[in-house]
C-alpha cells in the first residue's frame, strides 16, 4: 500500500452561513506532485490552510505525515514548507538577508544555515542578486527566492498555494522543474492552481468546485475517461452553430476555439461516431466537418464541473 502523506476525512470549514470546503476526502501519497485544481473562490487555500494546521477545521479528520492536525501543528510545522498566495518575504531585506532570517526561525546554527543558504542560491541561480532587496525583484526571481526559503530546512512536505500567478510561462517551467528536482529527492509537493498545464503536470489531481471535490485522479486517467465525448466542428457560422448545438439534448457545452466548436458530449449521451451522426442529423442544412477531438484536461474540468446533462 502507497504510504500517504496527506489524508482527510470528512474535511469541511464553514465560514458563518458559507461552506467554503465540504467534506472533502483526500489521500494523497508521498513522493508526488498532488494538483488543487480549482477556480478562485472552490476551497483551494481553505484546505491548504486547514492542512497546515493554520486553520480549525468545522468537522472531519485531518493527518499529515503521521502527525494529528491541528493538534499536532507544531509538530508539523517544522517538516513542512508552505508558499503562500501572496509574496511573504521581507521587501526590504536582500536576497541572503530573507534567507540568514528565515534559517534562524527555523532554528538552524550559524555554519549549517551559512552552507544551506550558499547551495540554494546557487540551486536557484540567485547568487549574483545575493545582496538585491526583495523588493526590486522580478516577479520570476521573488518566485525562486520564496521557493528557497520554504526548503530552507529540507522539509518532507512542501505546500505551495498559486506559486505561479505572477510569473511567465518560461518561469513557470523552471519552477515545475525545480519541483521534479524535490521529488526526486524524496519531498512531497501539494500544489494549488488554476492554470490547466500545470495542473496536468501534477502525477494526481482534486478537481474542486464550491468547496466539494468533484474529481481525483491522475489527469492522463481523467482525460482518457472523456473518450469519444469531445467533438469538433468545423465550418462557417460557427456563432450561429453554437447557439443551435447549446438547445440540442445531450450537448453538455459548446465553445469556439479559433475556428472550429469544442462540443463536450453529456456523459450518458451520444459519444464517438454516434454523437457525430447526431450532431449532422441536428444541424442538417449546415456546411460542417464534424470529428471526434481528443479531451484536454480543461474538457475534464468543464465535464466535472458544469452539471451533467443539459
Ligand atoms: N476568513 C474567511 N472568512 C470568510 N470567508 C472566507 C474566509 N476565507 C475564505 N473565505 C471564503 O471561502 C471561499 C473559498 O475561498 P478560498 O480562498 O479557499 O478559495 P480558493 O479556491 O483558494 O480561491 P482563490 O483562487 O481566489 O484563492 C470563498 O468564497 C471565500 O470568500
Amino acid at each position: 500500500m502507497t504510504e500517504l502523506a496527506i489524508e482527510t476525512r470528512g474535511l469541511s470549514k464553514q465560514f458563518g452561513d458559507l461552506t467554503a470546503v465540504s467534506g472533502l476526502d483526500l489521500e494523497i501519497p508521498r513522493g508526488e506532485i498532488y494538483g488543487f485544481l480549482g477556480p478562485n473562490g472552490s476551497g483551494k487555500t481553505t484546505a491548504i490552510r486547514m492542512l497546515c494546521g493554520l486553520l480549525t477545521p468545522s468537522a472531519g479528520d485531518i493527518s499529515v505525515l503521521g502527525l494529528e492536525i491541528p493538534r499536532d501543528a507544531e509538530q508539523l510545522r517544522r517538516r513542512i514548507g508552505y508558499m503562500t498566495q501572496k509574496f511573504s518575504l521581507y521587501d526590504d531585506l536582500s536576497v541572503s538577508e530573507n534567507m540568514h532570517f528565515m534559517a534562524r526561525i527555523y532554528g538552524m546554527a550559524r555554519s549549517a544555515a551559512r552552507d544551506r543558504v550558499s547551495q540554494l542560491l546557487d540551486r536557484y541561480s540567485l547568487g549574483s542578486m545575493r545582496g538585491r532587496l526583495a523588493g526590486a525583484m522580478s516577479g520570476g526571481q521573488r518566485q525562486r527566492l520564496a521557493l528557497a526559503v520554504a526548503t530552507l530546512h529540507q522539509p518532507d512536505l512542501l505546500i505551495l498555494d498559486e506559486p505561479t500567478s505572477a510569473v511567465d510561462p518560461e518561469n513557470r517551467r523552471d519552477f515545475w522543474e525545480k519541483l521534479f528536482d524535490l521529488i526526486d529527492e524524496g519531498a512531497t509537493v501539494l500544489v494549488s492552481t488554476h492554470y490547466m498545464d500545470e495542473a496536468e503536470r501534477c502525477h494526481q489531481l482534486a478537481i474542486l468546485e464550491t468547496g466539494h471535490l468533484r474529481k481525483h485522479g491522475a489527469p492522463q486517467d481523467l482525460m482518457e475517461a472523456l473518450a469519444g465525448r469531445v467533438i469538433e466542428i468545423e465550418g462557417a457560422d460557427l456563432r450561429q452553430v453554437k447557439e443551435r448545438l447549446l438547445r440540442i439534448d445531450g450537448v453538455q457545452s459548446a465553445a469556439q476555439q479559433g475556428l472550429h466548436l469544442r462540443i463536450l458530449m453529456a456523459e450518458n449521451g451520444h459519444t464517438g461516431d454516434a454523437a457525430i451522426s447526431r450532431l449532422h442529423q441536428e444541424l442538417a442544412g449546415e456546411e460542417l466537418r464534424i470529428h471526434v477531438g481528443k479531451p484536454s484536461l480543461e474538457d475534464v474540468f468543464v465535464a466535472c464541473t458544469r452539471g451533467e446533462v443539459r
